[in-house]
């Protein structure tokens, strides 16, 4: 949904009169991004993967009413393109405009591309990737574009930051929900490393659920924190921090490069083909971040955590490296890429 809004947010820029409007499943979290933004948006009835297992036929009966929901807005606004964003909430208006002959756009930001563009890239004028090696597990003749992870334009402005570190911040984020088992593991950590953490600020995103323990945590530590259930100034927080510590969602990824900022990522063990893991390993290999591996208790991943947090805040030198090893991996022309790319497709379906 994110990257998204930010490639919304460019075609906007380059067409001021163009309306951009978001179909989704419904979810008020997304309808409220969306809004923020300034844009349109239109829940339709599509129903996720998960149902499929369980009700097959409400799965199926709701996506098809949602293949018609869609047409029927289609016929009535005439969308000059139509991107899919990587949910399974992007399939049944794609199938749409792929009936009705409208071009299509798929973006994709994991390294191993979900079941909704696999579904859908075969008829796609382009797959917009952030990975290079996302093209493997994608058919031959599909045509991937590495474009990298489209960004907030702020949080793209921080590539051009300075590159001496000051800063005594450590940030903590869960993805968009929180992550439960980090905030535990990050809680149980701090005690650990309790002195080694004096000097540095704590920042903590803890979704809505744990937001009171956390914060009662620290203060019983005695730490210097600040937390909330989720920031809404990012920018910043990431123009602000020394280190992080996270999940391994593509989107934070693409943007903690762009921050530059240092990161042990401890991906979510139950993603989708392991995507988390094979995402974090990408920047691993480029030596712009470290993984820990969710153990089984959280006493042991708490333990590696705070072996891996106390090696990087006590070599000022290693931090460094790996903040220029993030600010290679960053695409901050990614939103601008990818619009390029719908515009072409665009013009190629029309000389057609
Ligand atoms: C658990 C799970 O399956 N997560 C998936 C989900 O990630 P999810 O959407 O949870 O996380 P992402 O890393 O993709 O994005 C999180 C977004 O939330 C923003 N943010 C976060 C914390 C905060 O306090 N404020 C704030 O604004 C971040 O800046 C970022 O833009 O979709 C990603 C693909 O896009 C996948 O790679 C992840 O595996």
């Amino acid at each position: 949904m994110i990257p998204g809004l930010n490639v919304a947010r460019e075609l906007q820029q380059r067409y001021p009169q163009a309306v951009m409007q978001f179909l989704g499943s419904g979810r008020p979290q997304e309808e409220g991004l969306v809004a923020s933004a300034g844009f349109q948006h239109y829940a339709l009835s599509s129903e996720s993967l998960a149902t499929a297992r369980r009700r097959p036929w409400q799965f199926l009966w709701r996506n098809w009413r949602a293949v018609r929901q869609a047409r029927a807005l289609f016929q009535d606004q005439k969308p000059t393109a139509v991107i899919g964003l990587g949910g399974f909430a992007s399939v049944p208006p794609v199938v749409a405009a792929r009936r009705m002959g409208i071009p299509t756009v798929l973006l994709e930001q994991n390294i191993i591309p979900g079941r909704a563009t696999r579904w859908l890239c075969r008829r796609a004028g382009a797959v917009c990737v952030s990975y290079a090696a996302s093209a493997e597990h994608l058919p031959a003749g599909v045509k991937v574009e590495q474009t990298g992870n489209p960004v907030h334009p702020d949080i793209a402005a921080l590539v051009a930051s300075s590159h001496t570190d000051q800063r005594r911040i450590l940030l903590i984020l869960g993805g968009s929900q929180g992550a439960s088992a980090v905030n535990r593991a990050v809680t149980m950590a701090a005690d650990i490393l309790q002195d080694q953490l004096t000097g540095w600020t704590i920042m903590h995103q803890t979704g809505i659920n744990d937001w009171r323990e956390v914060e009662h945590e620290y203060q019983r530590l005695g730490l210097e924190h600040t937390t909330s259930p989720f920031f809404s100034d990012m920018p910043q927080r990431y123009a602000d921090a020394g280190l992080a510590v996270s999940r391994a969602g593509a989107t934070t990824l693409a943007e903690l490069a762009c921050a530059g900022c240092p990161t042990i990522a401890i991906p979510y063990p139950y993603a989708a083909d392991d995507h988390q893991r094979l995402n974090a390993r990408e920047f691993v290999t480029a030596g712009a971040a470290k993984i820990v591996e969710q153990q089984s208790t959280l006493d042991q991943t708490a333990e590696l955590l705070a072996k891996q947090i106390s090696r990087l805040l006590a070599d000022d030198a290693r931090r460094l490296e790996m903040r220029h090893a993030m600010h290679s991996l960053a695409r901050p022309l990614a939103a601008r890429d990818v619009a390029d790319i719908i515009c072409r497709t665009v013009d190629d379906s029309l000389k057609r």
